[in-house]
């Protein structure tokens, strides 16, 4: 999902709620299948002046590569992903990116954050 817009608009205010009730989904239909197992990942990372930087791991850089891969499509090396436990430790780890639409440079980046949800299969 991408938000586009001129500075002002509404961008992160609209993905901010689309965000948190996202999240709600998520975990109700988790705790609704006790039945199954999920596993759920996440990942994030900024572009400004075409510098790619992982929003987990700033100490990687500010220039990390994306890459093609005939699979997965565009990804980016070294991005970190970090496994959630709980809907707490999800929202903590995103508002580590909503922080960063406060500062001075937010209307000239993009931050994309990465949700992975997948269905632990019985071994
Ligand atoms: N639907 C809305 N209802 C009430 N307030 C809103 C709404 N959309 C945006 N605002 C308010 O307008 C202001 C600007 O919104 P926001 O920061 O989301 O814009 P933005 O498009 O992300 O801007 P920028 O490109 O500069 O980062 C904020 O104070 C926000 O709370």
């Amino acid at each position: 999902m991408f938000a586009n817009g001129q500075t002002s608009s509404g961008k992160t205010y609209t993905m901010r709620g689309i965000t948190e009730k996202a999240v709600n989904d998520i975990y109700r239909h988790i705790v609704n299948t006790p039945e199954r197992d999920f596993c759920i990942r996440i990942s994030g990372l900024e572009i400004y002046n075409e510098n790619v930087r992982d929003l987990l791991n700033l100490e990687s850089g500010h220039n990390l590569k994306a890459l093609d891969d005939p699979e997965k499509g565009t990804v980016v090396e070294k991005l970190v992903e970090e496994t959630t436990n709980d809907d707490q430790h999800l929202r903590h780890l995103i508002s580590i990116y909503e922080d960063l639409a406060g500062n001075e440079r937010a209307s000239q980046m993009n931050a994309e954050v990465l949700l992975v949800v997948k269905e632990l299969q019985d071994v």
